[in-house]
């Protein structure tokens, strides 16, 4: 048999619990026990997608921050910097709004170069702010993310596969948003998630019948069985 193909993987809307919330933890096992790099790239903070790798039990090969943190493995690079997101916040703020987190906001806390507000927040105020300060405003489904256009998932990965040495035209990644579709042109082969939104869908190879870990899973079967 062919050894497992190198894996990209999201994590929210991704590996996530049918009810899209929570690591569904069916997809532990699979992960610990595949054959080939494993390159978690995330919108979340630096230390959750580190963890998660700490907790499955595999190498931490991280893109945080949608690009903003790429962790080879061996050096941690910064792509941006939170200085302008962070007066984004705070003009927000001023304004009389709020990142929605509660007072000690564990979202943003060990965030480094962008920042995240909650879903439930007005969005247009956030994107206008944004703009004066030359920032764009991505919504995951999981959260607003005030951040630099620059940096991508894609670049992250690419930084990666070029340090452990593989080549990602061999590479399979699921994900389901738009910051998953920089990821989805650098790969060899794609997929969206049944949840996943429009960007994602158009950009990926195949759209998955089934939605959040359900669809991951059913993607390492068969690309596994070499189909
Ligand atoms: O942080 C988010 O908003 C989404 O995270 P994800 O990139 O793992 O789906
Ligand atoms: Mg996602």
């Amino acid at each position: 048999m062919d050894s497992d193909p190198p894996l990209v993987l999201d994590i929210d809307g991704t590996l996530t619990r049918p009810d899209g919330w929570g690591i569904d933890p069916r997809v532990f096992d699979p992960l610990r026990k595949w054959d080939a790099p494993v390159v978690v790239a995330t919108g979340k903070a630096f230390p959750y997608p580190v963890s998660l790798c700490h907790f499955v039990g595999i190498p931490e090969l991280v893109v945080a921050e949608n690009g903003g943190v790429v962790y080879t493995g061996d050096d941690v690079f910064f792509t941006a910097d939170r200085e302008a997101a962070q007066a984004v916040a705070e003009e927000y703020r001023a304004a009389g709004y709020d990142l929605g987190w509660g007072d000690e906001d564990t979202v943003n806390r060990w965030r480094e170069t962008e920042i995240a507000v909650s879903l439930d927040q007005p969005v247009e105020p956030l994107r206008e702010i944004a703009a004066d300060y030359g920032l764009e405003v991505i919504d995951t489904g999981y959260a607003f993310h005030v951040k630099d256009a620059e940096p991508n998932k894609g670049d992250g990965i690419e930084r990666i596969a070029a340090h452990v040495g593989f080549d990602l035209a061999d590479a399979v990644a699921v994900g389901d948003s738009i910051n998953d579709v920089s990821t989805f042109e650098r790969v060899g082969r794609s997929f969206a998630v049944a949840n996943a939104d429009e960007a994602a869908t158009t950009a990926a190879d195949e759209l998955l019948e089934d939605a959040h870990a359900d669809g991951t899973l059913a993607v390492l079967e068969r690309v596994r069985r070499g189909e």
